[in-house]
């Protein structure tokens, strides 16, 4: 995908100097900051200050981090070590471990003099791969939109939650990548973007989206029942971090509460995830690590002072108890649709083995 003829990659590769470039998303919407990640601790601290963010992403960072690991250590202490400190980094988004485990089988039998440009080469195919199913994440629910939009005969209403746009990937991005298929295809759309407290990831949608003129309305998290209620919203599409075998979608806090609104107004709840994020492993949304992040992300409000430099302020004293858990799982029952790079399928077991039947275990 491209703005102006500008590419939206997230990542670039620069494997002849064992380095990759970044945006430092905390810095986003403000201002657009690369930087350059030359070592495996950097990579690690990419992830876990959310530098990087957005489980694709991180996905496709931690396999760029090994190889710049591999690069730094190639043995087999080297290489279980760096596995142990990427995987530390955040709990929740299954396609960090993913891409580990990938990772992992391919260079562990490797002699370790093998391992540097195969581990290079791996990362670009997992990221090759995020961008090429995000692609057609994106034509899979531009089909579901288009018959929405077909329904209602006006401009379509889309309520989105966090950011899941090609931020939150190598590129395209996964609930935002319909969007802008619909956008570029002439569908009439118009996107309401939940701000996503404590860490405010819609500013970072609503961003994206005003990069690609499309229409678009910030609301606070609570505005979401008024305007499902009042037939303002058509449908919900979000990302996620995990999906359990079951269909059970674990994503940013807030989403679950956005589905039992969807469900109460008969309103579609969609997913829209990669094959990466599908944790086939995990039996249902009890057995996800939910996140729990620093109380200061709560405490402390960011924003930009008078003379537009990054500045925070504090809502909360420090000793003020917070919950600070990042993400919630929405059971499969809620959710209308997954909508993955093989297709639409109900979010169950039987509805995910159709799409994926090389996973099933009997
Ligand atoms: C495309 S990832 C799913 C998103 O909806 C979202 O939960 C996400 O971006 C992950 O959260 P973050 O904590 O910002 O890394």
């Amino acid at each position: 995908m491209n703005i102006d003829g500008i590419p939206t990659r997230t990542l670039r590769a620069h494997p002849e100097q064992r380095a990759i470039d970044i945006i430092d998303q905390t810095r986003l919407p403000h201002a657009l900051h690369w930087v350059r990640v030359r070592t495996l601790a950097e990579a690690a601290h990419a992830i876990r200050a959310m530098q990087v963010r957005g489980a694709p992403l991180i996905g496709a960072t931690a396999a760029y981090g090994l190889a710049i690991a591999v690069a730094e250590d190639a043995s087999d202490p080297g290489l279980a070590q760096a596995i142990a400190e990427l995987g530390a980094t955040r709990p929740t988004a299954v396609n960090l471990h993913w891409a580990l485990a990938r990772m992992q089988a391919l260079l562990q039998p490797l002699a370790p003099a093998q391992r540097l440009a195969a581990a290079w080469q791996e990362a670009e195919a997992i990221a090759e791969e995020d961008v090429a199913q995000n692609a057609a994440i994106g034509q899979h629910g531009l089909a579901l939109f288009r018959q929405l939009q077909r329904e209602q005969g006006r401009v379509l209403n889309v309520m989105t939650h966090c950011n899941a746009g090609w931020l939150a990937t190598v590129d395209w991005g996964t609930a935002l990548s319909p969007v802008y298929a619909a956008h570029d295809a002439g569908l009439p759309v118009h996107v309401w973007v939940s701000e996503t407290r404590p860490r405010n990831q819609g500013l970072l949608t609503a961003w994206e989206l005003a990069q690609h003129g499309v229409p678009h309305t910030l609301i606070a998290d609570n505005a979401a029942g008024l305007l499902m209620r009042s037939g303002q919203v058509d449908a919900v599409i979000v990302g996620a971090d995990r999906i359990a075998a079951n269909g059970d979608v674990a994503n940013k806090v807030g989403t679950y509460l956005k589905a039992l609104a969807c469900a109460d107004n008969a309103i579609p709840f969609y997913v829209a995830a990669p094959r990466s994020t599908l944790d086939f492993a995990c039996p249902d949304g009890n057995a996800i690590p939910i996140e729990e992040r620093d109380g200061d992300e709560f405490r402390l409000v960011h924003g930009l002072d008078h003379h537009a430099q990054p500045a925070a302020v504090r809502q909360l004293a420090a000793e003020e108890a917070v919950a600070n858990p990042a993400f919630d799982v929405t059971p499969a029952a809620r959710v209308s649709a997954i909508i993955t790079e093989r297709g639409v399928c109900p979010a169950s077991r039987e509805g995910l083995l159709a799409l994926y039947p090389e996973e099933s275990r009997d």
